[in-house]
């Protein structure tokens, strides 16, 4: 069996989950095996939802989130399911469970892979490493646990029947116990889900432009980005940066503002379906990838950009 973890928000399934299933799916036609999905909440969970994807669905209500506890409930789904491959959403909560499933299993640990195939009954796989300068292909033997890079895989279809859902005993296991929770604000569409990306480069001049580049990305309901550049001068924070080093965004439209286009950058978005560029040079490398491509000063153009979408929505 292939065991896919499937993430959400409470309510339903994260895009990466269906980036997930979809990898899991390749492996199963591979190495010849089911796929059975493992739902692990602490509280409500898109079940309905969920098993329109698998064959056979685990699900476990486990409280407050704890690596320990996410790490049982797996391990306790993967024995029931007999795997040959464990596959979750890369994040920084699979980052701390999953190790600990690789070393109870015995198994090869794959992280953040950029895409995954079977040859000769053995698991390869593409991930950066040494700081995201080197690509690396890497390969182990089943079992095998990975976790996928999101952006970076189609997302799965339903099966359109639903499958059957069992619910999972979890033995209590030593682990620590969260006293209190403080939730951060949620500010708009996460970067890594939004369906449109409006991101600034060096070309904005300084953090202050960024409040235009905020207004547009509400106005199209989208997430800001930026470059490197833009983060390391700090003008943004690092969770909003989109490159090799950052998160890879797959939208239907990325909008790029002051940003030159440096293949780092470009590894983190060039998958984005419409990609529209403004810049003053006429020969920034972004205009090569651009679908719609502005020659001009963003200053000028963003609020003019800004206009024409207020005036649509009117
Ligand atoms: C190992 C490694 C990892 C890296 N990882 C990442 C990464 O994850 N993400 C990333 O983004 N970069 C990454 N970089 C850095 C990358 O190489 C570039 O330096 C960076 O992307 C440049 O950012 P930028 O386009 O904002 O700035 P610049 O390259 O300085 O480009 C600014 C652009 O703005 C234009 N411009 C200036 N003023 C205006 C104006 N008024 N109106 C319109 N256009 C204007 C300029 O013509 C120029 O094209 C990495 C580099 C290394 C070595």
């Amino acid at each position: 069996m292939i065991l896919v973890v499937l993430d959400h928000d409470g309510n339903k399934l994260r895009k990466a989950s269906l980036e997930a299933l979809t990898r899991a799916r390749k492996l199963s036609e591979a190495l010849g095996e089911g796929v059975a999905g493992v739902l692990l909440a602490e509280g409500q969970a898109p079940v309905e939802e969920a098993r329109g994807y698998v064959e056979t669905l685990y699900v476990a209500e486990l409280g407050p989130y704890t690596a320990e506890k996410w790490a049982a409930g797996i391990l306790e789904a993967a024995k029931k399911a007999g795997v040959k491959a464990i596959v979750a959403p890369s994040s920084r909560q699979s980052r701390t469970y999953m190790g600990r499933v690789a070393y109870a299993l015995r198994a090869g640990l794959l992280e953040d892979t950029l895409e995954s195939w079977v040859e000769g009954g053995e698991v390869y796989a593409t991930r950066y490493a040494y700081l995201n300068r080197v690509t690396q292909k890497v390969k182990t033997a089943p079992p095998v646990v990975l976790t996928v890079k999101p952006n970076t895989t189609p997302l799965a279809e339903p099966l359109g029947q639903a499958g059957q859902v069992v619910a999972l005993p979890i033995p209590p296991v030593p682990t620590v116990e969260v006293l209190e929770r403080v939730q951060e604000e949620k500010k708009g569409v996460s970067l890594t889900e939004a369906d449109v990306v409006v991101t600034g480069g060096r070309g904005m001049g300084g953090p202050e432009a960024f409040k235009q580049v905020e207004e547009l990305a509400a106005l199209l309901g989208g997430a800001v980005g930026a470059t490197r550049a833009v983060v390391d001068a700090g003008w943004r924070p690092y969770s909003e940066q989109v490159g090799q080093t950052g998160k890879t965004v797959q939208p239907s439209l990325y909008i790029a503002l002051g940003v030159s286009g440096a293949v780092q950058h470009l590894a983190g978005m060039n998958k984005s379906k419409y990609i529209v560029a403004v810049n003053k040079d006429p020969e920034a490398p972004i205009f090569k990838h651009a679908d719609y491509g502005i020659v001009g000063d963003v200053h000028q153009v963003l609020p003019a950009l800004i206009e024409a979408v207020k005036k649509l929505k009117d």
